[in-house]
């Protein structure tokens, strides 16, 4: 087997680096201008005329206010020949128009397979582009097996019913092509490795896991030490399955990415690796946190990796003093909440038949407000269904303050990687199901 990719100077190429994402300067010698990011050859351009973008951008709701709607504003987008063609979205309705049929699923189930949670707020998504779904499914499959070593024969099933390729694809529309998708897949094979192999069914166990956690996180946030210490570092990063995952990945994210790009992932990486550890602590004194308590973890344990890196996959880049802004953080922490309890409600079923006391939304609510295992189910929908708001007040405020390209690009890329994780877990019959509770 080749070995796996680089870790910074000194280290080897990564076995298949793809040219066409190869960033002008190398990761390892960061100039103090940062470069223009690899993946980003042309501007941002302005998705105004688009629907999803009027959901995030709000604007004046009522009789005769269409004219002021910031989405409205704007220009349409460069028609982008590397795009794949989604299917051409309904028109936003027109105020005194019946609302979208997207917003709440009275009705169990949606167009294709699996069933919505009944009442849950979410927007629908175009079907992934069947092509994108084929090839990124077949490239992750060689990087898994070929290049890191992720999984043994008997898990292969397991990889496959989870689906990454339609994940990512879903997730990411507006990527220029498969190199940019498979970065994050990659990161998303890594994330789940990690969480599978160290905390949960895989031979995960709360015991000394925050040590694992802090050495796997050298993968991403390198050591920096003395000759002397530095091989048996080196040696490290390649002994189990998550750590090559995560290197790899990394390493094929940080040459595509600015430097503010991969420290940004970084950062939102070592909040996820708190929030695991948060979860563990609890599960070791076998504690049932307050339901806020609870929230507070899932903000750590949380999806925010994911859409936070749209920009990059997506070949642009939403600059640091912009994404640092205090109502943009809101903003990504709202949108990582929601998308993450969306887990809590679909994944419900299967951590029910887990092991000891799986701690999610509805089985916290049921512990600490004494409702029954139905009622704390329909109260986390609820609870689900106010972040959703929230997200998109706190967006559509973003953008009405700072209507740049960038910022309203990121902003529906959020957006759209929240439906199309939605999306993910209702298709993902294989690995959800839903509790029979209506
Ligand atoms: C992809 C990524 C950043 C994952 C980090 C945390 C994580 C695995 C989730 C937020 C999903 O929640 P959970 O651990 O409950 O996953 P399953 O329900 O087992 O699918
Ligand atoms: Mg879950």
């Amino acid at each position: 087997m080749p070995a796996p990719g680089p870790l910074g100077p000194t280290a080897p190429a990564p076995q298949q680096p793809t040219p066409s994402i190869r960033p002008a300067v190398s990761a390892s010698t960061e100039p103090v201008t940062p470069p223009a990011p690899a993946l980003a050859p042309t501007p941002a351009p302005v998705p105004a005329a688009d629907p999803g973008l009027r959901r995030i951008l709000g604007g004046p709701t009522g009789l005769g206010t269409s004219s002021l709607s910031l989405a409205r504003a704007l220009k349409p987008p460069a028609p982008d020949p590397h795009m794949a063609v989604a299917p051409a979205p309904a028109p936003a309705p027109e105020p005194d128009q019946v609302p979208p049929a997207s917003s709440v699923s009275a009705s169990p189930v949606s167009s294709s397979e699996g069933p919505v949670v009944p009442g849950l707020y979410h927007h629908p998504v175009p079907e992934p582009d069947p092509a994108r779904v084929e090839e990124v499914s077949r490239r992750i499959k060689r990087w898994a097996e070929d290049e890191v070593q992720l999984y043994p024969e008997e898990w292969e099933g397991q990889f496959d019913g989870f689906s990454v390729g339609r994940y990512m694809v879903a997730c990411h529309p507006d990527a220029p092509g498969i190199d940019h998708l498979m970065l994050a897949t990659r990161l998303m094979v890594a994330e789940n490795a990690l969480d599978d192999c160290y905390c949960e069914d895989h031979g995960g166990s709360p015991i000394g896991l925050g040590g694992r956690i802090l050495l796997a996180h050298t993968t991403l946030d390198h050591l920096h030490t003395t000759p002397e210490y530095a091989p048996e570092w080196e040696e490290s990063l390649g002994s189990d399955a998550p750590r090559r995952a995560y290197r790899s990945a990394m390493d094929y994210f940080v040459r595509a990415a600015t430097p503010s790009q991969s420290d940004r992932y970084r950062h939102d990486m070592a909040r996820l690796h708190m929030g695991y550890l948060a979860e563990a602590a609890w599960a070791q004194t076998e504690y049932v946190p307050e339901v806020w308590e609870y929230l507070a973890m899932r903000q750590f344990n949380n999806f925010r990796p994911c859409p936070t890196i749209t920009d990059t996959v997506g070949g642009y880049e939403l600059p640091a003093d912009l994404h640092a802004l205090p109502k943009m953080q809101r903003a990504i922490a709202l949108a990582g909440n929601a998308a993450t309890i969306v887990n809590d409600l679909y994944s419900y079923t299967k951590e029910l038949d887990s092991p000891g006391l799986h701690l999610n939304l509805p089985v916290v609510i049921a512990r600490r407000e004494q409702l029954s295992e139905r009622d704390a189910y329909l109260k986390a929908v609820e609870v689900h269904n106010q972040l959703m708001h929230a997200f998109e007040a706190a967006a559509a405020e973003v953008a009405a303050e700072c209507p740049l390209p960038s910022v309203l690009r990121f902003l529906k890329g959020v957006a759209t990687w929240v439906d199309g994780n939605h999306d993910w877990h209702r298709t993902n019959t294989y690995r959800y199901s839903l509790p029979d509770f209506w």
